[in-house]
């Protein structure tokens, strides 16, 4: 591989904005890209996945590099040096590069990997909370595979087509995809590639979901007809797949905090040609109080550390802080004290995260059940996934009955 200046120049920018200015990566990735019209699918391709590499690698490649925080431009070259270094690609006579000590980064490489949480590149506080969880055999597996890339993954929307259409569609277009066992409308792309520009995407034929996350609705077993009231909806990629699993018929009412999430969702919901979404913001306790006893289904897609999806947001491990744990877990459990009750009797209930540690998954189910708000409810049956056991995003996911 050879080396672009023009694109190298973009990664040390975009690095600089995330290390430095705390801006998020996926959103200075998707600017970066916006640079030079002139940049092929390889060009982006590289811009994204170096960004993405280092920032993943950030704590590995800055104690090779011998940099500290912040990081100045020279630091940032420094670190780009080690990463070409690692993958093998000779690096160009640019004065950034003058003196870079090649054998000295291999050795750093091989004596840093003996340790953890320098070979996975993540802080010391979340290297002990994953051991501590999860010991050591399981944690040292799930933490490796958490830093591979993840393949991207299509959910089929069945109000539109089919999950065998939709792959000749992509096909005609240059995109190669496969069917994936046990996973009823998903996709996974052979190659990687920019999805969101093509036809079938803006007629609504599909969206960008991980496998693991489509179980979620599969688990919450939907019927068409149903009342269905999601209380996490963000910008919606479960509600959409819900809507698709009760065929546009019955009502679900897709909640949460934040209206600019709701807002994307109905623009989605539009695209995706699902017409019985209701859409609601949760500014007082009110419009959940108007729902107690009224739901077929919830769904508590609650919000989480996202330990479970690092792969697609590497960032997040620089980004998470003990305290925001510590806080998260709490709102676990308020929501679900406070969204269960929206369950009417016999209707069901599923608790869901994208982390893999315990404490946000099958112990706030269990201190649930224990509450008064939990009496009335048993659990049927739950689930972890964990990347290094499926290949696809760690998740938790709970289903409770209420009972009669
Ligand atoms: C895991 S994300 C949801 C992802 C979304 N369900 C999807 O499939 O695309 C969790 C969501 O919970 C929302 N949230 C955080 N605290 C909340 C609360 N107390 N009540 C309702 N929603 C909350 C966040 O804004 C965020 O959108």
């Amino acid at each position: 591989m050879r080396l672009h200046r023009n694109l190298c120049f973009s990664v040390i920018d975009g690095l600089t904005l995330i290390f430095n200015e705390g801006k998020y990566a996926d959103k200075v990735i998707q600017q970066l890209l916006k640079r030079d019209k002139r940049w092929g699918a390889r060009d982006r391709a590289f811009v994204a996945e170096t960004t993405y590499d280092i920032v993943r690698w950030k704590r590995l490649y800055a104690e090779i590099a011998e940099v500290k925080e912040p990081f100045d431009r020279d630091n940032l070259w420094r670190m780009f040096a080690v990463w070409a270094t690692l993958k093998g690609i000779k690096l160009p006579d640019w004065k950034y590069f003058e003196n870079t000590p090649t054998r000295k980064i291999k050795g750093r490489f091989d004596e840093l990997s003996k340790t953890r949480k320098l070979r996975e590149s993540i802080p010391d506080w979340i290297d002990n909370v994953g051991l501590e969880e999860l010991g050591e055999a399981k944690w040292t597996k799930e933490i490796a595979k958490q830093n591979e890339q993840a393949d991207v993954i299509l959910r089929t929307n069945t109000l539109k087509t089919t999950k065998e259409k939709l792959q000749n569609i992509l096909h005609d277009q240059g995109i190669a995809t496969e069917f994936i066992k046990g996973h009823d409308s998903a996709l996974r792309l052979i190659e990687r590639a920019n999805v969101f520009v093509t036809d079938a995407f803006q007629k609504g034929l599909f969206e960008v979901q991980d496998a693991s996350s489509q179980l979620v609705a599969d688990f919450l077993d939907v019927k068409p007809g149903m009342k269905v009231v999601d209380t996490c909806a963000g910008a919606g990629g479960k509600t959409l797949h819900i809507a698709s699993l009760m065929e546009n018929k019955g009502q679900i009412v897709a909640m949460d905090i934040y209206e600019s999430k709701l807002k994307k969702l109905k623009v989605r919901a539009r695209r995706n040609g699902v017409h019985n979404v209701e859409l609601k913001v949760i500014d007082s306790t009110k419009p959940i109080k108007k729902l107690y006893n009224k739901a077929d289904r919830v769904l508590i897609d609650a919000p989480c550390s996202g330990l479970g999806v690092l792969r697609r947001n590497p960032d997040a491990k620089w980004k998470l802080e003990p305290e925001f744990l510590d806080r998260i877990r709490a709102t676990q459990q308020d929501v679900l004290q406070q969204y269960s009750r929206m369950v009417k009797p016999e209707g069901k209930l599923v608790y869901a995260t994208c982390s893999v540690l315990p404490s946000e998954n099958q112990n706030q189910i269990k201190t649930f059940l224990k509450s008064e708000a939990g009496a009335n409810f048993s659990l049927i049956k739950d689930k972890n996934v964990f990347a290094h056991t499926s290949g696809f995003d760690g998740f938790y996911m709970a289903l409770l009955e209420r009972k009669g």
